[in-house]
């Protein structure tokens, strides 16, 4: 599958198939560097599949710290010298090839090396689906996550499903979290499908038919962010579960779309409290989910609010001093409210007796 982003310029294509690898030759530069800046974790599992792939054995790699670890300023900034005592210029372009925190990293050098340079996102994680497309990247703060970065887009995203073959369940479930919110922004047609496919864990792991719904989030996502590249509006909305999620993850460090589950379900019970879309049976039906699924809801157990609200005070959407939140109102539709600390404590408490009950 070829998907092209509909931008007045600048548009690049979303390469989505088995063995897409290959397809990055024909966006190399020629006489020019081509740096790649790879995951360490995925250079260890899948080099000789790399290498095979690349018709230029001459590619300089830098093989980058797993996961979120690398999205720190200090890293950031000795990867940064060592990529410039390369010599590279403004015609020199960087390939991410990793997860989420990779492309975030590589695009945030890449928008910010020489005032800007080209980056190909190469993804290898379920979740990198979201986060390879849409040209948001950065690298995280002390006092919270994404809060240093930029919107720069690729030159284009190759995701080749092979790499999807070895994720281990904490990776496959952190990245359903992002295609099952793009599933809620759709439609229940597609919400309830998803549930049928993926009933449990076992089913899950096994990525059947995956193709057919990282195509319906990579759609879903394509229409929000063309609409409104740089989040003055709409996009907001793919921030679903975000505001609680991106502060428990901090807190806690269990995987980002882990925290976002948990972040929509922190989103529904207030959506129940404001008698907007959720009721006590849809909160239900979807604790349950989580527990087939096996998200790590008893985390909450221990997790302090206060914490988390801090946090959650330092989100991008916040407006003044109010805490900005997406809800619900009604099937695929969203809204942005404010929401006090009060109905984030009494929700808090009422999602550590629901994940008990
Ligand atoms: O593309 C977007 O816009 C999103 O909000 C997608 C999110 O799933 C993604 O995790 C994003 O990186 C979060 O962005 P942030 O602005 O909340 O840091």
């Amino acid at each position: 599958m070829i998907f092209e982003t509909t931008y007045n310029d600048n548009n690049y294509p979303i390469i989505l198939k088995q063995n897409a690898l290959a397809e990055i030759n024909h966006f190399l530069k020629e006489n020019e560097q081509n740096i790649v800046l790879i995951d360490q974790d995925v250079y260890r599992f899948h080099k000789d599949y790399i290498k095979a792939n690349l018709e230029n054995q001459d590619i300089k790699f830098i093989t980058i710290m797993s996961g979120e670890a690398c999205k720190q300023m200090s890293y950031f900034e000795s990867i940064s010298e060592k990529i410039l005592s390369l010599n590279i210029n403004r015609q020199s372009q960087l390939i991410a090839i990793g997860g989420g925190a990779t492309g975030d990293f590589v695009g945030f050098l890449a928008a910010t090396l020489l005032r800007g340079i080209d980056f190909i996102q190469v993804p290898t994680t379920l979740l990198a689906h979201d986060s390879a497309i849409g040209g948001k990247v950065g690298i995280n703060a002390s006092v919270g996550k994404n809060l240093i970065g930029a919107f720069h887009r690729p030159r284009a995203v190759i995701y080749d499903l092979n790499f999807l073959n070895t994720l281990p369940h904490t990776e496959i479930r952190s990245g359903f979290g992002e295609v099952y919110k793009h599933a809620i922004l759709n439609s229940e047609t597609d919400t309830w499908h998803l549930m049928d496919q993926y009933p449990s864990i076992r089913e899950l792991s096994r990525l059947e038919n995956i193709d057919t719904f990282l195509k319906m989030g990579i759609e879903t996502k394509l229409k929000i962010v063309i609409e409104d590249e740089f989040e003055g509006g709409v996009r907001k909305h793919l921030n679903l579960g975000h505001t609680f999620g991106h502060g428990l993850e901090y807190l806690t460090k269990i995987a980002h779309g882990e925290a976002v589950m948990i972040g929509i379900l922190f989103q529904k019970i207030i959506n129940k409290n404001r008698n907007l879309f959720d009721n006590q049976e849809s909160i239900h039906i979807f604790i349950n989910y989580l527990k087939e699924l096996g998200y790590p809801l008893s985390i909450i157990n221990n997790a302090n609010i206060e914490l988390i609200f801090d946090y959650m005070k330092k989100d991008k959407k916040n407006i003044g001093q109010t805490i900005q939140m997406v809800l619900q109102e009604g099937e695929a539709s969203f809204t942005i409210e404010s929401v006090s600390k009060d109905e984030v404590l009494d929700a808090f408490i009422e999602l550590k007796s629901l994940i008990n009950e």
